[in-house]
């Protein structure tokens, strides 16, 4: 009877299971789209039933679709959007309160008042993440304090605190664990000890007794309900998102680095078995704890990547889909000296702008939609660009190549135009659903499925492998220029308004 890893891929906007086999190909996949919540500016929420049935129903239906049972499924592995928040009742299963999704900004004032207070070193220090609204702890804080009775309900070891790693184990096991790559992304977890800090409940008020048991990444966490999937499955895998992302690309040793062009892009460098501080404002994470040995990360987001492009669809209406967007910047030679920084939400990394906005620059007479669309696309890459210069700054570690996965990753132009920024090659794998790859791994790794790393790093194949064709001096012209367009996009909005 043969046998698959079921990959459970829980997204910010929805909900998709992956079937891989031995050899690590995709057998079936199912995704499922869920409401989000915009109750008022700056809030996001998603119904924590929402994730769960949504994720349930994909599960069971690339089962059904595959024609595969229960008992060939050797084990689940789930891969999760990070930081958002859920709180539940212990013994009635649900949430208390919507989850609070790691977009929204309601701590934000929170945060900056414990910044003004000077506790952001101890956080940089313990978490090596930035002080923000962004992680889990204030968001947390304000459902302890602003859900009726939920503080003292807590104390008394009432109710779980989960990511939604955690969220979806409870669901189909019963147990109430994390793994350490989310855990390192609650800002409550001390990613150099591997465990919750102490200083870091008392300073974000959250009482012990909430947390979940963290665990590492790759280990069997238990069995599914019987009443799930028909017979129990062995759940043997956990990730955030971004980590199984880097896992599935193989970026298993120092200095490897992967990419993600989604609707923002998520860079990813391996650190090495020490975290990394960052002195150029990137995020030092935990990547994976398997077999006893924890793997560090760097990490640096912006939040304008592919979102980029539907802009150009959705708001100008120059482009009818996202894929048009490659003729109409192929329709002109060059920019023509255009540039388009996409700080329509202010700058991620390494700027960390709240203030920056949207700015178009460099137009003539002569400039044109071919240029604005080429603006875009090359948005993408300076923004990648920049990340990946803080990161080789903070590591000193040399990059060979870059991984990309992720819609905006399907671009020629763009990968083509990125490698020439970066100065080394832009690989595209064969499979692309890396987060969902990875996390299979993971849990087949834990269970024998898969005997080593080796073995399963050995199955990414690339799809596609851009080369640098640009010179040297160009290059560092280029980016010059795009540091003047960023410096002119910073500080535009009138401060208090940041998002
Ligand atoms: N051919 C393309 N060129 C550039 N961007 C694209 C292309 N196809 C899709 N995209 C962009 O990729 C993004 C979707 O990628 P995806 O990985 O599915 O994102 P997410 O997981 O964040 O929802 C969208 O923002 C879309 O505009
Ligand atoms: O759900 P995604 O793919 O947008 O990923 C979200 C990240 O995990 C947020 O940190």
């Amino acid at each position: 009877m043969k046998q698959y890893i079921l990959a459970l891929d829980q997204g910010t906007t929805s909900s998709r299971a992956i079937l891989f086999d031995h050899d690590g190909s995709l057998c079936g996949s199912a995704q499922h789209e869920f409401a989000q919540h915009f109750p008022v500016p700056g809030r996001v929420e998603h119904d924590a039933s929402d994730i769960w049935t949504s994720q349930l129903a994909c599960a069971r239906q690339v089962l059904r679709e595959a024609g595969v049972s229960a008992a060939q499924v050797a084990a689940i592995g789930i891969a999760n959007q990070r930081e958002t928040t859920v709180l539940w009742d212990r013994k009635s299963g649900e949430a208390v309160a919507p989850a609070i999704v790691w977009q929204d900004r309601r701590t934000a004032d929170a945060c900056e008042r414990l910044r003004a207070d000077g506790h952001a070193a101890l956080v940089q220090q313990a978490t090596g993440l930035e002080l923000d609204a962004y992680f889990s702890a204030t968001k947390l804080a304000w459902l302890l304090d602003n859900v009726a009775g939920a503080r003292e309900r807590a104390c008394r070891g009432e109710l779980a605190f989960g990511t939604v790693d955690s969220w979806l184990a409870f669901k189909l096991t019963g147990r109430h664990v994390t793994d350490v790559s989310n855990a390192s992304r609650t800002m409550l977890f001390n990613i150099h000890d591997v465990a919750w800090d102490e200083r870091l409940l008392t300073l974000f008020n959250v009482p012990p007794e909430v947390l979940p048991q963290v665990v590492s990444s790759s280990e069997v966490v238990g069995h599914t309900h019987a009443d799930l999937f028909g017979s129990p499955v062995t759940v043997s895998g956990i990730a955030g998102d971004q980590q199984a992302a880097t896992f599935g690309q193989a970026c298993h040793s120092q200095g490897m680095v992967k990419n993600t062009y989604g609707t923002g892009c998520f860079m990813l460098m391996h650190a090495g078995a020490q975290a990394v501080a960052s002195h150029n404002r990137l995020l030092a994470t935990v990547g994976w704890r398997v077999g006893g040995a924890t793997d560090y990360l760097l990490e640096g987001s912006v939040f304008m990547g592919g979102a980029t492009v539907q802009w150009l669809r959705d708001g100008l209406g120059i482009i009818e889909k996202s894929c048009d967007v490659e003729e109409l910047a192929l329709s002109v030679p060059d920019n023509g000296g255009v540039y388009l920084v996409p700080a329509f939400a202010g700058l991620g990394a390494p700027h960390w702008d709240p203030y920056a906005r949207g700015t178009l620059i460099g137009m003539t007479r002569g400039s044109g939609r071919g240029h604005v669309a080429r603006a875009a696309l090359e948005a993408i890459a300076y923004q990648s660009a920049e990340l990946l210069m803080a990161m080789q700054k903070d590591a000193a570690i040399p990059v060979t190549e870059v991984r990309a996965d992720g819609g905006a990753a399907r671009n020629d132009l763009l990968m083509q135009f990125q490698a020439d920024l970066l100065g080394v090659p832009v690989v595209r794998p064969k499979v692309t659903e890396t987060t969902a790859l990875g996390a299979a791994w993971l849990a087949g790794l834990a269970i024998g499925f898969w005997e080593s790393r080796e073995e399963v790093a050995a199955q990414w194949q690339a799809e596609k492998q851009f080369e640098p064709l640009m010179r040297e001096d160009r290059r560092r012209e280029l980016m010059a220029t795009w540091a003047r367009a960023v410096e002119r996009s910073r500080g535009w909005a009138p401060s208090g308004s940041g998002v």
